[in-house]
Formats: structure tokens, sequence, C-alpha cells
């Protein structure tokens, strides 16, 4: 049986201070009591499958053991899942995706096939398709991965090497990979996992290009698992993070796949070598624009871990004094350490109001390109280019400052800290990078400003670029309905001052495309302006929302945290502000004072508040941050399972220091 510790002592007050009911908040972050019972039955059945236990901690296992393990474990959790939703509901992709945390540790081997494989077979297979390959790759008796981006390619795929060439002789495609800098690399689960995956390649159709199209291929044979031929398949070796997602290489020489495996429901190659165009080539990239909106997800739940992790510890954490004579602190009563921790809660409840809204925003796009309509694609794809780049950069850096509020300890593998650094920081990059994905959402809102200047009428999104030309700037208030005007007033300027910067490099007489060069850097600050005001903007929206609906007492700490989350950035961005809206020298000081008054209020409530995150400790992994609280017994019980302590002495002391210390003795 296990042995149940005492929770400690610090934990135990802190939740008695707590104002509100944090399973109310639970739920609603989960989106309905029936996700959470849900959610908490099949971690419970997980927790109990005793094959998922680890022996030995991961990170004392070599490269090629510790995926070995990940593709073990995978397996298991894959049929606990299968026998899951035989009997109940089909597990929704966020309580998968969590789940997996307590399984796998870092990122699984399989990672690719969900999250990217089967939902290119949704978005880009034709209806026949659909039936021949998602039923085998839904069961796993297939498994794939997406494999676009090259050694020599990532960001640029209009520049993608691989190619397949029509032979309507056969009726099939030819593969190859040209060059060394054709070679696929990165895909998730391609280095030794997989068996199939969808390859991104320009199409040649009788010597001509059609551009870059999705082909399913199998690369792998299904009983031997060998590579086919013309195939060669291979693992990138270690990374930063991402320690057991198998990321793989790939080059074709000749391989021949039929003609059915393009996937065809955009654009399609009849069988005598006709193309027929899509109604829009950039569907193509469709994946993408899913992946990027549930990354605004991931993002607050990387949050939400981190934070868990940062303010349990700081609860139990004892040190310095405030006053001489009085015992040392809980680290979490220094104001210093409530500014670290209390935005990274704020901006995990921000991500998640986000997400809701534009997974929405998502779903009524595709329901509209199925009826061949497509008037707000340019707008979402701007969105969720911004906010998967804002919700990535932002998670990285909080995950960062959880760490340093945990000071030493927060170094520790055992914190499980590192490794949450790694997915984020990893996110930052993969699925269209930071900097390249700011410049995206910046291209629509230039257009965006050029409609507004002839009087047009704008996505909502953008709208407030015409009541800003319309109206004199709103007269300053320190309430978060005027200050998130004042941050689109922010935008809209800085919007406009790209712009014009790109007129001025033009009238000087340079093209176009070296004027947005030029005008690129502020081009991105225009695009984080825009994305700041449209997370602000949503978040008190969905906040005012759902205040209505939730108990008293919950609706006003949701109050303070939006508060925060609000005044938090308008400090951060003063200098902006006072550029760009109306906003004066004693509201800003005023504000600092609003902020440390947020702070003391949201201070009882921090522990429940991460507490309502609902992680569990097998989800956590962390010595700083489990549910009891027990910080010092569990940091000495991982660093005694240290291979090097089960033994007294090294035989290093005896081959290599004996000698060593001998030879600086004479
Ligand atoms: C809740 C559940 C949790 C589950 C989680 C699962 C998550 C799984 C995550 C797995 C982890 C890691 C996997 C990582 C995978 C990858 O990284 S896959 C590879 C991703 N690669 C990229 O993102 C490449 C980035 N590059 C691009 O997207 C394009 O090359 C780029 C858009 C930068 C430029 O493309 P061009 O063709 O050159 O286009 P451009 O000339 O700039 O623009 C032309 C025109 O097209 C419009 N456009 C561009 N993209 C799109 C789009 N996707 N949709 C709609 N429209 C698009 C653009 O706005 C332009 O329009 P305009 O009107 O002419 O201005
Ligand atoms: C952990 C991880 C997992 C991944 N998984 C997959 C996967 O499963 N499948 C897959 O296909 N790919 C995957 N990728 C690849 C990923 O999508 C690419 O690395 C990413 O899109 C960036 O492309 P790149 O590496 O070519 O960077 P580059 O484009 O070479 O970027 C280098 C620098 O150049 C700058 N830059 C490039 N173009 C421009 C521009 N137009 N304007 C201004 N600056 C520019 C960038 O801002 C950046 O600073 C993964 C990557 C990582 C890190």
């Amino acid at each position: 049986m296990a042995t149940v510790h005492k929770i400690n002592e610090d934990l135990v007050k802190e939740r008695q201070k707590c104002t509100f009911n944090v399973q109310e908040l639970t739920y609603l972050l989960d989106g309905g009591e029936e996700v959470t019972k849900e959610r908490r039955e099949f971690e419970n059945i997980l927790r109990n499958v005793k094959e998922l236990q680890d022996e030995v901690p991961e990170v004392y296992l070599s490269h090629k053991e510790r995926y070995e393990n990940a593709v073990r474990k995978t397996c298991i959790l894959q049929n606990v899942r299968n026998d899951f939703e035989k009997k109940r509901e089909v597990l929704s992709p966020r309580n998968i995706f969590r789940a997996g945390y307590a399984v796998i540790k870092d990122v699984s081997p399989f990672f690719l096939h969900n999250g990217m494989f089967v939902p290119t077979i949704i978005g880009q297979g034709t209806p026949e398709q659909q039936a021949e390959w998602l039923p085998k790759a839904k069961a796993m008796a297939i498994i794939g991965t997406y494999a676009q981006t090259e050694l020599g390619h990532g960001t640029f795929i209009r520049g993608l090497e691989t190619t397949a060439t029509y032979d309507a002789k056969t009726e099939e495609f030819i593969l190859n990979s040209p060059k060394v800098t054709s070679y696929k690399w990165w895909p998730g689960g391609l280095g030794t996992t997989v068996n199939h995956c969808i390859t991104v390649a320009q199409l040649y159709i009788n010597g001509k290009k059609y551009g870059i199209h999705p082909f399913i291929v199998q690369i792998r044979d299904l009983e031997t698992h060998k590579p086919l031929p013309g195939i060669k398949v291979g693992e990138i070796g270690p990374k930063m993070g991402f320690a057991t997602a198998n990321n793989g290489f790939l080059g074709f020489q000749n391989f021949r796949i039929p003609r059915k495996n393009m996937l065809m429901k955009n654009a399609q190659v009849l069988k005598d070598g006709t193309f027929v165009k899509g109604m829009n080539e950039k569907l193509t990239y469709g994946t993408m624009v899913m992946v990027r909106v549930n990354i605004v997800s991931d993002s607050a739940f990387h949050t939400a871990m981190a934070a868990t992790i940062a303010v349990r510890y700081a609860a139990v954490r004892h040190q310095s004094q405030l006053k001489a004579k009085e015992p040392e602190v809980q680290i979490i009563d220094y104001l210093t350490q409530q500014h670290k921790l209390f935005i990274a809660i704020a901006t995990s409840h921000a991500f998640s109001n986000t997400y809701t809204w534009l997974y929405q925003a998502y779903l009524k796009v595709v329901e509209d390109l199925g009826k061949q309509k497509q008037d707000h694609l340019p707008e979402l794809h701007a969105l969720s280019c911004c906010l998967k780049a804002t919700s990535s950069r932002d998670a990285g850096v909080i995950v960062e400052q959880c760490r340093l509020a945990c000071g030493g300890h927060g170094y520790m593998a055992s914190s499980n800290l590192p490794i949450i650094y790694g997915y984020t920081t990893a996110a930052i990059t993969y699925e269209g990078e930071h900097t390249v994905l700011l410049l995206q959402t910046a291209r629509y809102l230039m257009k965006a400003w050029m409609s507004a200047l002839e009087g047009k009428v704008l996505a909502p999104s953008v709208a407030y670029l015409v009541d800003w030309l319309k109206s004199d700037k709103q007269r300053w208030q320190n309430t978060p309905e005027v200050i998130v005007k004042g941050f689109q007033h922010v935008a809209a300027g800085k919007i406009k001052d790209a712009f014009d910067a790109i007129q001025k490099h033009v009238k000087a007489g340079k093209d176009y495309e070296d004027a947005w060069n030029l005008a690129s850097v502020q081009l991105i600050k225009a695009s984080e302006a825009h994305s700041r005001a449209i997370l602000c903007d949503g978040y008190l929206r969905e906040t005012v929302r759902t205040s209505s609906s939730v108990s008293p007492s919950l609706a006003k700490v949701l109050n303070h945290l939006v508060q925060l989350y609000i005044v938090y950035w308008t400090l951060e961005t003063a200098g902006d502000l006072l550029v760009y809206s109306n906003i004066g020298k004693d509201d800003i000081a005023v504000l600092k004072e609003k902020y440390e008054e947020l702070l003391a209020l949201i201070r009882p409530n921090a522990v429940g508040l991460v507490d309502a995150f609902d992680i569990s400790d097998e989800i956590l992994q962390s010595t700083l941050g489990s549910y009891d609280g027990r910080v010092y017994e569990r940091l000495m019980e991982e660093a005694m399972k240290s291979p090097l302590n089960k033994e007294p002495v090294n035989q290093s002391f005896h081959k290599y220091l004996k000698p060593f210390i001998k030879k600086a003795k004479l």
C-alpha cells in the first residue's frame, strides 16, 4: 500500500485561506464538470497501471533506452485509452494531451501521429481517401508523422526541394530528394517509430512545377519495420529538449507511390496528368493553422504547470527575515516573488480564454470552407499566427521566470522545470518561427490599414483601426475597458507608423519588398502590439461573460486576475502607451499602486488558484510542486536515485583520482 504523507503545514494554511471554491474553477477551466470527471477518471486509471511506473528516473537512461522506454509506455497508454474509449466517451484532445505527461514525462514519439498526421488526412483528404486511411490511422494500424521541413528550408515552404513527379503511364508519383538540403529534417517520430508520413513535396507534371502538395507515403515495411527500398530514414540526434520525440530525417530516391496517395481535397491530379487547381492554394497549409490554434492551449497548460510548481514551492519555502527577530518568511510573502508568480497564473487564464474563442473561430472557418466560403480565412490566419507567436513566447519567458523564482532548486531536473522549458521554448520555433509568424500578421495588418484609410468595413479583430481613425483618443480612465482601448491605440499607432515607414522607403525609390524589409522591425512591433490588444480584449470579454454564470466569490477572483493581467501589461508597455494613448504620468503612478493592491488581493488565493489547474503529481513530476509540499524529502529521495549514490566509492576513484592525488602530494 502506498504511504500517505502529511501535507505540509504551510500549504494546509494556504488552502484554508482560499476565498473561492477550487472545484468550481477547475470545472470552468476544463469546460464543464463532465470533462473534469472524464479527465480524472482516465488519469486515475493510468495512475494504477503498474507497467507505467518508471523504476529508474528517465534522466539516468541513455538516449536509446529513453526512447525505447517512451515507445513501450506510449503503446500501453494507447491501449489504456482504447479500452477507456470503448466503454465511455472519446477523450477530448486536451485531456489526452495532459495525461500524456503522466506517462511519457517528455514528448511522445507518437505525438505527431495524433497531432498532425491524422488531422492532415481529415483536412486534406477527399472522402474516399479518408475512408481508406482514417480507420487504419485512428486504430494505429499505421503510424504516421508530418514531414514538411527540410534541412535547407523550414520557413519558406514554397522553396521545399523534395519532388513528386507524375508518371501518367503508371499513374504514380516518383519522389526524389535531389540534394542533401532536400532531406526532410525534424518530423517527430520519423526517426525510428513511424511507418507512414505525410510528405510535402513540389509537384511536377510534364516538366511543369505546380507548387507544394501533401502526399501520404509508406516508408517502412509493416511487418519488418525496415525502410522500403528508395527510402533513407533515421534519427537526427539529441536536442535541447524533446528527448523522446524521435525527430528524424528522410530522403527519397526514385520512390514510387500511387496517384491516389496525393491528398486531393484541395487540388487534384487526374489520371492523364491534368492538374485541377483548388479554391485557394493556401488551404494546403491548413494543418499548420490548426496546430497554431492548439499551441495557444499548450501554452496555457505549460504556464499552468510552471505556475503550480513555483507557487506551491514559494508557499513551502522559507528564506530570510523581513524583520529582525521574526521567523524566516514564506518566500511567497515577498512582493517581488508575487510579481514573478501571479502573472504566471493570470497568463494561463488569458491563454485558456483566448483558446476558447480562437478555436470556435477556427471551427467556423472549417465549416465555411466546406461550403466553399473563405471570407474569414485571412483573418483566422493572421490571428492564429500572432497568437501562436505571442503565447509561445510569453509561455517561454514565464516558465523560465518560474524556474528562477525557485532559486537553486529550480535548476534541478527533478523540479521538472527544465523539461517544461525545453518543450515551451521549442514551440516558439516549430509550427512557424516566431518572427516569421509576426510578419505574416503584419502583412494582414498593412492591408487592413489601407482598407481603413479607404473607409472600408474591417473584420472584427481589426475594426479598432476604423474607430481610431474616426475618433479623437478617448479620455483616459484607469478602467480595464479604457486600458484595453489604450492597447488598441498603441497597436493602431504602430501599424500606422510601420505603414508610413514602408511608404517613405517606396517614395525614396525602394522596391516594396526592400521597403518591407527596412520597416520589418516596426512591423513585428506592430504585430506584437496587435496581439497584446487582442489578448487583453478577448480575456476581458470572456471574463465578463463567464462571471455572470459563476458564484460571486469566484467571479471576484477571476476579476482580480484579469485586472492583474491588464495592469501588468500596462506597466510593462507604459512607454508605448505614453506615446500612443492619452495615459498620463499620474495615471501610471495610480496603476502602480493598483498593481500592488491586486497582488495583495490575489495573495490568499494563490495556492487555491494553482490547485484549481488540477494538475496531478504524476503529470507535474516535480519535487518542488507536489500537492503535499514535501519538497525537501522529495529532493532527497530523488537524489538517492542517482546511480552515483548506489556505491560508497566510485571506481573512478581507484582509476583516476587516487593516482592523481598521489602525484599531487609528491
Ligand atoms: C488541444 C490539443 C492539444 C494537441 C496539441 C497537438 C500539437 C502538436 C504539436 C506537435 C509539436 C511539434 C510539431 C511541429 C511541427 C512543425 O513544425 S510542422 C512544420 C511547420 N512549418 C511552418 O509552420 C512553416 C512556416 N511557413 C509558412 O507557413 C509559410 O511558408 C509562410 C506563411 C511563412 C509563407 O508562405 P508563402 O507561401 O510564401 O506565402 P506568402 O507569400 O508569405 O503569403 C501569400 C498569401 O498567403 C497567405 N497565407 C499564408 N499562409 C496561410 C495560411 N496558412 N492560411 C491562409 N492563408 C495563408 C498570406 O497571408 C498571403 O496572403 P495575401 O493576401 O497575399 O497577403
Ligand atoms: C522541436 C521541433 C519539432 C519540429 N517538428 C517538426 C515536424 O514534426 N515536422 C516538420 O515538418 N517540421 C518540424 N519542425 C521544424 C520547424 O517547423 C521549423 O524549424 C520552423 O518552421 C522554422 O524553420 P527553420 O528551421 O527553417 O528556421 P529559419 O527560417 O531558417 O529561421 C532562422 C532565422 O531566420 C529568420 N527568418 C527566416 N525567414 C525570414 C523572413 N522571411 N523574414 C524575417 N526573418 C526570417 C527567422 O526569424 C529566424 O530568426 C520542428 C522543429 C523543432 C524545433
